[in-house]
Protein backbone atom coordinates (compact mmCIF):
# COMPACT_ATOMS: atom_id res chain seq x y z
CA UNK A 1 0.00 0.00 0.00
CA UNK A 2 3.12 2.16 -0.20
CA UNK A 3 2.69 5.31 -2.44
CA UNK A 4 4.16 4.49 -5.76
CA UNK A 5 7.43 7.29 -6.48
CA UNK A 6 9.24 7.50 -9.84
CA UNK A 7 13.18 7.51 -9.18
CA UNK A 8 13.83 10.02 -11.71
CA UNK A 9 17.70 10.38 -12.46
CA UNK A 10 19.06 13.51 -13.05
CA UNK A 11 22.48 14.37 -14.14
CA UNK A 12 24.22 16.10 -10.73
CA UNK A 13 24.52 19.51 -10.68
CA UNK A 14 26.66 19.48 -7.93
CA UNK A 15 28.68 17.25 -5.60
CA UNK A 16 26.66 18.73 -2.88
CA UNK A 17 23.51 17.48 -4.34
CA UNK A 18 21.97 14.30 -3.98
CA UNK A 19 22.59 12.56 -7.64
CA UNK A 20 18.66 11.76 -8.31
CA UNK A 21 15.30 13.23 -6.60
CA UNK A 22 11.85 11.40 -5.90
CA UNK A 23 8.75 12.77 -7.55
CA UNK A 24 5.85 11.59 -6.82
CA UNK A 25 3.37 11.01 -10.37
CA UNK A 26 -0.29 11.99 -9.36
CA UNK A 27 -2.56 10.31 -6.82
CA UNK A 28 -4.95 8.66 -9.32
CA UNK A 29 -5.88 4.89 -7.64
CA UNK A 30 -7.56 4.43 -4.37
CA UNK A 31 -4.52 2.77 -3.07
CA UNK A 32 -2.40 5.80 -3.25
CA UNK A 33 -5.31 7.99 -2.11
CA UNK A 34 -5.38 5.85 1.13
CA UNK A 35 -1.91 6.01 1.42
CA UNK A 36 -1.82 9.90 1.42
CA UNK A 37 -4.39 10.34 3.89
CA UNK A 38 -2.53 8.05 6.51
CA UNK A 39 0.26 9.70 6.05
CA UNK A 40 -1.10 12.82 6.86
CA UNK A 41 -3.52 11.63 9.40
CA UNK A 42 -1.02 13.27 12.21
CA UNK A 43 -0.63 16.71 11.17
CA UNK A 44 -4.30 16.88 9.15
CA UNK A 45 -6.48 18.84 12.17
CA UNK A 46 -3.54 21.18 12.73
CA UNK A 47 -3.06 21.60 9.17
CA UNK A 48 -6.89 22.58 8.63
CA UNK A 49 -7.13 25.47 11.61
CA UNK A 50 -3.65 27.16 10.32
CA UNK A 51 -4.87 27.04 6.87
CA UNK A 52 -8.58 28.10 7.35
CA UNK A 53 -7.73 29.91 10.38
CA UNK A 54 -10.63 27.72 12.16
CA UNK A 55 -12.93 28.75 9.09
CA UNK A 56 -13.55 24.99 8.39
CA UNK A 57 -15.10 24.40 11.83
CA UNK A 58 -18.19 26.81 10.60
CA UNK A 59 -18.25 25.09 7.18
CA UNK A 60 -18.25 21.78 9.00
CA UNK A 61 -21.43 22.73 11.27
CA UNK A 62 -23.32 24.31 8.02
CA UNK A 63 -23.07 20.93 6.35
CA UNK A 64 -24.20 18.91 9.76
CA UNK A 65 -27.24 21.49 9.89
CA UNK A 66 -28.27 20.82 6.13
CA UNK A 67 -28.09 16.91 6.87
CA UNK A 68 -31.41 17.59 8.74
CA UNK A 69 -30.03 15.39 11.36
CA UNK A 70 -32.34 15.27 14.85
CA UNK A 71 -32.06 13.90 18.26
CA UNK A 72 -32.33 10.72 17.92
CA UNK A 73 -31.48 9.88 14.59
CA UNK A 74 -29.16 6.74 13.02
CA UNK A 75 -27.15 8.74 11.34
CA UNK A 76 -23.59 8.34 8.73
CA UNK A 77 -20.57 10.67 8.21
CA UNK A 78 -18.49 9.18 5.20
CA UNK A 79 -14.67 9.50 4.60
CA UNK A 80 -15.04 10.73 8.23
CA UNK A 81 -11.38 10.93 8.50
CA UNK A 82 -10.24 11.98 11.88
CA UNK A 83 -14.58 12.48 12.74
CA UNK A 84 -15.18 16.50 13.15
CA UNK A 85 -18.22 15.85 10.76
CA UNK A 86 -19.32 12.65 13.29
CA UNK A 87 -18.80 14.46 16.68
CA UNK A 88 -20.99 17.42 15.99
CA UNK A 89 -23.60 14.95 14.78
CA UNK A 90 -22.76 12.83 17.53
CA UNK A 91 -24.30 16.53 19.54
CA UNK A 92 -27.08 16.79 17.62
CA UNK A 93 -28.47 12.83 17.64
CA UNK A 94 -27.75 12.82 21.18
CA UNK A 95 -27.54 10.10 23.79
CA UNK A 96 -30.77 8.44 21.56
CA UNK A 97 -29.35 8.23 18.13
CA UNK A 98 -26.46 6.72 16.94
CA UNK A 99 -23.56 8.05 14.77
CA UNK A 100 -21.44 6.00 12.16
CA UNK A 101 -18.15 7.65 10.58
CA UNK A 102 -16.65 5.27 8.19
CA UNK A 103 -13.18 5.79 6.23
CA UNK A 104 -10.82 3.32 4.95
CA UNK A 105 -7.52 4.94 6.46
CA UNK A 106 -7.23 2.98 9.78
CA UNK A 107 -5.01 6.05 10.65
CA UNK A 108 -7.35 8.92 10.34
CA UNK A 109 -9.89 6.46 12.25
CA UNK A 110 -7.46 5.89 14.80
CA UNK A 111 -6.88 9.44 15.68
CA UNK A 112 -10.59 9.62 15.26
CA UNK A 113 -10.67 7.43 17.96
CA UNK A 114 -8.35 9.43 20.46
CA UNK A 115 -10.00 11.74 20.00
CA UNK A 116 -13.02 10.59 21.15
CA UNK A 117 -11.70 8.89 24.21
CA UNK A 118 -9.90 12.27 25.46
CA UNK A 119 -12.98 14.10 25.07
CA UNK A 120 -15.42 13.78 28.02
CA UNK A 121 -18.83 14.29 26.43
CA UNK A 122 -20.95 11.60 27.03
CA UNK A 123 -23.31 11.68 24.06
CA UNK A 124 -19.45 11.06 22.30
CA UNK A 125 -20.07 7.33 23.37
CA UNK A 126 -22.84 7.09 20.75
CA UNK A 127 -20.03 7.57 17.97
CA UNK A 128 -18.86 3.99 16.05
CA UNK A 129 -15.91 4.08 14.03
CA UNK A 130 -15.99 1.45 10.76
CA UNK A 131 -13.04 0.69 8.47
CA UNK A 132 -14.63 0.47 5.02
CA UNK A 133 -15.02 1.85 1.51
CA UNK A 134 -17.20 3.96 0.72
CA UNK A 135 -18.08 2.65 -2.89
CA UNK A 136 -19.58 -0.59 -1.18
CA UNK A 137 -21.51 0.39 1.63
CA UNK A 138 -21.67 -2.17 4.70
CA UNK A 139 -25.24 -1.56 5.11
CA UNK A 140 -28.47 -2.30 4.30
CA UNK A 141 -31.07 -0.20 2.12
CA UNK A 142 -33.03 2.37 3.90
CA UNK A 143 -30.76 2.01 7.02
CA UNK A 144 -29.90 5.89 7.77
CA UNK A 145 -32.05 9.02 8.57
CA UNK A 146 -28.85 11.48 7.15
CA UNK A 147 -25.63 11.41 6.21
CA UNK A 148 -22.90 13.75 5.82
CA UNK A 149 -20.03 13.83 3.99
CA UNK A 150 -16.84 16.51 4.55
CA UNK A 151 -14.20 16.93 2.07
CA UNK A 152 -14.86 13.34 0.65
CA UNK A 153 -16.67 13.19 -2.65
CA UNK A 154 -13.96 14.49 -4.58
CA UNK A 155 -11.35 11.78 -2.76
CA UNK A 156 -13.16 8.86 -4.03
CA UNK A 157 -12.37 7.23 -7.57
CA UNK A 158 -15.79 7.60 -8.42
CA UNK A 159 -18.18 10.04 -7.77
CA UNK A 160 -21.23 7.98 -9.43
CA UNK A 161 -21.03 5.19 -7.28
CA UNK A 162 -20.40 7.26 -4.23
CA UNK A 163 -23.39 8.96 -4.51
CA UNK A 164 -25.62 5.78 -5.89
CA UNK A 165 -24.53 4.03 -2.26
CA UNK A 166 -25.41 6.74 -0.72
CA UNK A 167 -29.04 7.06 -2.26
CA UNK A 168 -29.22 3.59 -1.45
CA UNK A 169 -28.97 3.55 2.28
CA UNK A 170 -30.27 6.63 2.90
CA UNK A 171 -34.46 6.03 3.82
CA UNK A 172 -36.97 8.08 1.33
CA UNK A 173 -37.14 11.88 2.37
CA UNK A 174 -33.77 11.91 4.25
CA UNK A 175 -30.94 14.07 3.06
CA UNK A 176 -27.37 13.96 2.23
CA UNK A 177 -25.02 17.01 2.93
CA UNK A 178 -21.49 16.96 1.23
CA UNK A 179 -19.35 19.70 2.08
CA UNK A 180 -16.39 20.02 -0.08
CA UNK A 181 -14.25 22.64 -2.32
CA UNK A 182 -16.43 24.62 -4.95
CA UNK A 183 -15.06 23.92 -8.70
CA UNK A 184 -16.04 27.39 -9.28
CA UNK A 185 -16.95 28.54 -13.02
CA UNK A 186 -16.16 32.12 -11.76
CA UNK A 187 -12.68 32.51 -13.18
CA UNK A 188 -11.86 35.16 -10.27
CA UNK A 189 -13.02 32.49 -7.76
CA UNK A 190 -11.15 29.84 -9.30
CA UNK A 191 -7.84 31.89 -9.69
CA UNK A 192 -8.38 33.12 -6.02
CA UNK A 193 -8.38 28.75 -4.92
CA UNK A 194 -5.56 28.09 -6.84
CA UNK A 195 -3.39 30.94 -5.74
CA UNK A 196 -4.41 29.95 -2.12
CA UNK A 197 -3.66 26.24 -2.31
CA UNK A 198 -0.30 26.95 -4.88
CA UNK A 199 1.17 29.86 -2.38
CA UNK A 200 -0.43 29.06 1.16
CA UNK A 201 -1.56 25.71 1.29
CA UNK A 202 1.33 23.70 0.23
CA UNK A 203 4.19 26.34 1.93
CA UNK A 204 2.42 25.59 4.48
CA UNK A 205 2.21 21.81 4.57
CA UNK A 206 5.49 22.04 2.68
CA UNK A 207 7.06 23.43 6.77
CA UNK A 208 5.24 19.97 7.56
CA UNK A 209 7.38 17.92 4.84
CA UNK A 210 3.52 17.20 3.34
CA UNK A 211 4.30 19.76 -0.02
CA UNK A 212 3.15 16.68 -2.48
CA UNK A 213 0.73 15.60 -0.36
CA UNK A 214 -1.02 19.26 -0.56
CA UNK A 215 -0.28 19.70 -3.84
CA UNK A 216 -2.74 17.26 -5.02
CA UNK A 217 -5.55 19.41 -4.06
CA UNK A 218 -5.48 21.27 -6.82
CA UNK A 219 -5.67 18.76 -8.99
CA UNK A 220 -8.21 16.83 -7.65
CA UNK A 221 -10.63 20.36 -7.68
CA UNK A 222 -9.37 20.36 -11.30
CA UNK A 223 -10.94 16.72 -11.67
CA UNK A 224 -14.44 17.69 -9.64
CA UNK A 225 -17.69 18.42 -10.17
CA UNK A 226 -18.75 21.96 -10.24
CA UNK A 227 -22.16 22.72 -8.27
CA UNK A 228 -24.36 22.59 -10.77
CA UNK A 229 -23.05 19.14 -12.51
CA UNK A 230 -22.91 17.81 -8.54
CA UNK A 231 -26.37 18.52 -8.62
CA UNK A 232 -27.30 16.87 -11.76
CA UNK A 233 -25.54 13.67 -10.61
CA UNK A 234 -27.15 13.51 -7.28
CA UNK A 235 -30.61 13.79 -9.98
CA UNK A 236 -29.39 11.27 -11.87
CA UNK A 237 -29.06 8.58 -9.38
CA UNK A 238 -32.90 8.73 -7.97
CA UNK A 239 -32.47 12.12 -5.97
CA UNK A 240 -36.14 14.23 -5.56
CA UNK A 241 -34.00 17.06 -4.78
CA UNK A 242 -30.63 18.29 -4.88
CA UNK A 243 -29.38 21.98 -4.31
CA UNK A 244 -25.61 23.57 -4.07
CA UNK A 245 -24.53 26.17 -1.99
CA UNK A 246 -21.60 28.13 -2.27
CA UNK A 247 -20.01 28.95 0.78
CA UNK A 248 -16.11 30.52 2.35
CA UNK A 249 -16.44 33.49 -0.28
CA UNK A 250 -16.89 30.87 -2.92
CA UNK A 251 -13.96 28.25 -1.83
CA UNK A 252 -15.66 25.49 -0.85
CA UNK A 253 -19.38 24.43 -1.76
CA UNK A 254 -21.97 22.14 -0.01
CA UNK A 255 -24.66 19.95 -1.89
CA UNK A 256 -27.63 18.96 -0.28
CA UNK A 257 -30.08 16.37 -1.79
CA UNK A 258 -33.42 14.89 -0.09
CA UNK A 259 -33.90 10.98 -1.07
C1 LIG B 1 -10.57 22.33 5.25
C2 LIG B 1 -9.26 22.33 4.59
C3 LIG B 1 -8.75 21.24 3.97
C4 LIG B 1 -9.39 19.91 3.92
C5 LIG B 1 -8.64 18.95 3.03
C6 LIG B 1 -9.31 18.32 2.02
C7 LIG B 1 -8.65 17.48 1.18
O1 LIG B 1 -9.31 16.86 0.21
C8 LIG B 1 -7.28 17.19 1.30
C9 LIG B 1 -6.62 16.36 0.40
C10 LIG B 1 -5.27 16.15 0.54
C11 LIG B 1 -4.56 16.76 1.56
C12 LIG B 1 -5.22 17.58 2.45
C13 LIG B 1 -6.59 17.81 2.32
C14 LIG B 1 -7.29 18.67 3.20
O2 LIG B 1 -6.64 19.24 4.22
C15 LIG B 1 -8.44 23.59 4.65
C16 LIG B 1 -8.83 24.51 3.56
C17 LIG B 1 -8.04 25.78 3.53
C18 LIG B 1 -8.39 26.66 2.34
C19 LIG B 1 -7.72 26.24 1.05
C20 LIG B 1 -7.96 28.06 2.59
C21 LIG B 1 -8.99 28.89 3.30
C22 LIG B 1 -8.49 30.28 3.36
C23 LIG B 1 -9.19 31.30 4.15
C24 LIG B 1 -8.53 31.57 5.48
C25 LIG B 1 -10.64 31.22 4.25
C26 LIG B 1 -11.24 32.57 4.06
C27 LIG B 1 -12.73 32.46 3.90
C28 LIG B 1 -13.36 33.82 3.68
C29 LIG B 1 -14.77 33.75 4.17
C30 LIG B 1 -13.24 34.28 2.25
C1 LIG C 1 -9.89 15.26 3.24
S1 LIG C 1 -10.31 13.95 4.29
C2 LIG C 1 -11.81 14.51 5.05
C3 LIG C 1 -11.94 14.06 6.49
C4 LIG C 1 -13.11 14.64 7.26
N1 LIG C 1 -14.36 14.25 6.67
C5 LIG C 1 -13.01 16.13 7.37
O1 LIG C 1 -13.90 16.81 6.86
O2 LIG C 1 -12.06 16.63 7.95
C6 LIG C 1 -10.90 12.73 3.16
C7 LIG C 1 -11.10 11.39 3.80
O3 LIG C 1 -11.74 10.53 2.86
C8 LIG C 1 -11.27 9.23 3.05
N2 LIG C 1 -11.60 8.47 1.84
C9 LIG C 1 -11.29 8.77 0.56
N3 LIG C 1 -11.78 7.83 -0.28
C10 LIG C 1 -12.46 6.94 0.49
C11 LIG C 1 -13.22 5.76 0.20
N4 LIG C 1 -13.37 5.31 -1.05
N5 LIG C 1 -13.77 5.09 1.21
C12 LIG C 1 -13.62 5.52 2.50
N6 LIG C 1 -12.91 6.63 2.84
C13 LIG C 1 -12.33 7.33 1.84
C14 LIG C 1 -9.79 9.42 3.34
O4 LIG C 1 -9.20 8.33 4.00
C15 LIG C 1 -9.80 10.68 4.21
O5 LIG C 1 -9.82 10.37 5.58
Amino acid sequence: MAASVHLILQPPPNHHRPIFRLRRRPVRCADERQALFSRIAPVYDNLNDVLSLGQHRIWKRMAVSWSGAKEGNNVLDLCCGSGDLAFLLSEKVGPNGKVIGLDFSKEQLSVASSRQHSRSKACFNNIEWVEGNTLELPFSDCYFDAITMGYGLRNVINFHKAMEEMYRVLKPSSQVSILDFNKSTDTFSASFQEWMIDNVVVTVANGYGFAEEYKYLKSSIQEFLTGKELEKLALGVGFAKSKHFEIGGGLMGNLVATR
